[in-house]
């Protein structure tokens, strides 16, 4: 399949076989909606919807789907309509003759440059939820919390654990944010402190869109969750260890987490991510059985390489910190979906689910500085000579998660979340 519409390098993130939604909006339009990247262009889905392109879609009201500043409306559309409109799209951008081709000439009249927009958020999120589905993760970070005997809690084989996380404080890739003050106890034999943090970190993750989601009191299944999943972007959940690790007994992740979570503007659809299932780790023990379902065949886990570079405030250049991939996840996408609506929990269009820190089996896979420098106890180096070194983040550096699933001859990627941690505002208690 080759876009003759507009060029598009093999090594782009954006190939035809990718298609991400997003919201964005330009200058001189300044009302953000609804655009698909291709290259380095975005295309106004809105405004090949007033061409025709997608009038034979059942049940697509293009005014109430793509003249929207969110995805909700065609998330909730579900698997169906996406796939029509993909397919529909694929074959505008790679066939010449297409009708609606023709009639719309040149790119211009729906298109503009990725470097002339600017993007938001891709939907209102209603609800954020976190899981912790990355058994190397929660072995580290349990270890550093907990000690060694109580590193992996008895329940995290049994079921994919989560967090309800904060939806007002998420934020789209480019956002600034200011370190966060809080309490923390730095002497376990003195009392608590309050002040900015001292241990911010970065967790690199994934998160899901829902899409149709279920209505309150009824379940989803593995095969239906699998049907309800819209699509993925990266997520830094970003973490004030300090914070965190004082105020979390018993109830969890609190202050350390909510002033601030990142995710990258393009939803990559499940569709796309389809040639690229693998296999996900093996389940020991097996997992009850509305975890398992009949489809023990299906290949739940996505073989997404990930990475995190750091561009620390007294250095030049960018520093790869860490190299996972999603494939390493022990719970997978629809694990996490189904047991989030197993107690009759209604999940809505535009839901988003973290998957969890994706740490990897080894060192450099490792996806938050808290595992990196093993609690604060080493540093880890971030130039050749050794002279930058870090512990956790410090005030003005920037971190940026990148994403792409590569094929032969072309990538499906994820595009950058990228944020830059500002210094504490001074609050002058
Ligand atoms: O084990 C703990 O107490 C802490 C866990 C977390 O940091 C929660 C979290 O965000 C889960 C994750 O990203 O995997
Ligand atoms: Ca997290
Ligand atoms: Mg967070």
């Amino acid at each position: 399949m080759k876009c003759t519409f507009v060029e598009v390098a093999p090594e782009s993130d954006f190939s035809v076989q990718n298609l991400p939604y997003g919201i964005y909006s330009t200058d001189s339009k300044p009302v953000p909606r609804v655009g698909v990247a291709i290259g380095s262009v975005v295309l106004d889905m809105h405004a090949l919807a007033t061409y025709g392109l997608f009038d034979k879609v059942e049940g697509l009201a293009a005014e109430q789907v793509f003249n929207q500043p969110q995805l909700n409306n065609f998330m909730g559309l579900g698997r169906p309509v996406w796939r029509q409109v993909r397919s529909i799209l694929q074959n505008f951008l790679c066939n010449d003759d297409n009708t609606v081709r023709k009639r719309v000439g040149d790119v211009e009249s729906v298109a503009v440059p990725l470097c002339n927009v600017h993007m938001h958020l891709p939907a209102q999120i209603g609800d954020y939820t976190d899981f912790y589905a990355s058994r190397e993760h929660a072995t580290n970070v349990g270890m550093m919390f907990r000690g060694k005997d109580n590193a992996l809690m008895p329940n995290w084989t049994h079921l994919p654990v989560g967090y309800h996380g904060r939806a007002s404080s998420v934020v789209v890739s480019g956002t600034s944010l200011h370190r966060p003050n809080g309490q923390r106890r730095p002497d376990p034999n003195k009392p608590p402190v309050f002040g900015p943090s001292m241990r911010l970190d970065y967790e690199l993750e994934m998160a899901f869109f829902v899409g149709p989601g279920n209505a309150r009191g009824s379940p989803l299944s593995l095969e239906q969750a699998e049907e309800r999943i819209f699509g993925l972007v990266l997520m830094n959940d970003w973490s004030a260890r300090d914070i965190q690790a004082w105020e979390y007994v018993p109830l969890g992740p609190f202050l350390g987490k909510s002033f601030g979570t990142s995710i990258s503007p393009w939803v990559v659809t499940m569709d796309a991510l389809e040639p690229f299932r693998v296999a996900q780790p093996t389940q020991d023990p097996t997992p009850l059985p509305y975890l398992r379902g009949p489809s023990t065949a299906v290949l739940a886990g996505y073989d997404i390489n990930l990475q995190v570079h750091i561009k620390p405030h007294n250095g030049e250049k960018f520093h790869l910190l860490t190299q996972s991939n999603l494939k390493h996840m022990y719970w997978s996408l629809r694990q996490q979906l189904v047991h989030h609506a197993i107690n009759g929990c209604n999940m809505r269009p535009g839901d988003l689910c973290g998957t969890g820190t994706i740490s990897g089996p080894n060192k450099e896979s490792f996806g938050s500085m808290l595992e990196l420098s093993w609690s604060g106890q080493t540093e880890i180096s971030l130039d050749e000579s050794g002279g930058i070194t870090r512990k956790f983040i410090e005030d003005n550096d920037v971190i940026r998660l990148t994403g792409y699933c590569q094929a032969d001859g072309f990538r499906v990627g994820f595009g950058e979340c990228t944020g830059q941690i500002l210094p504490a505002k001074d609050l002058a208690l």
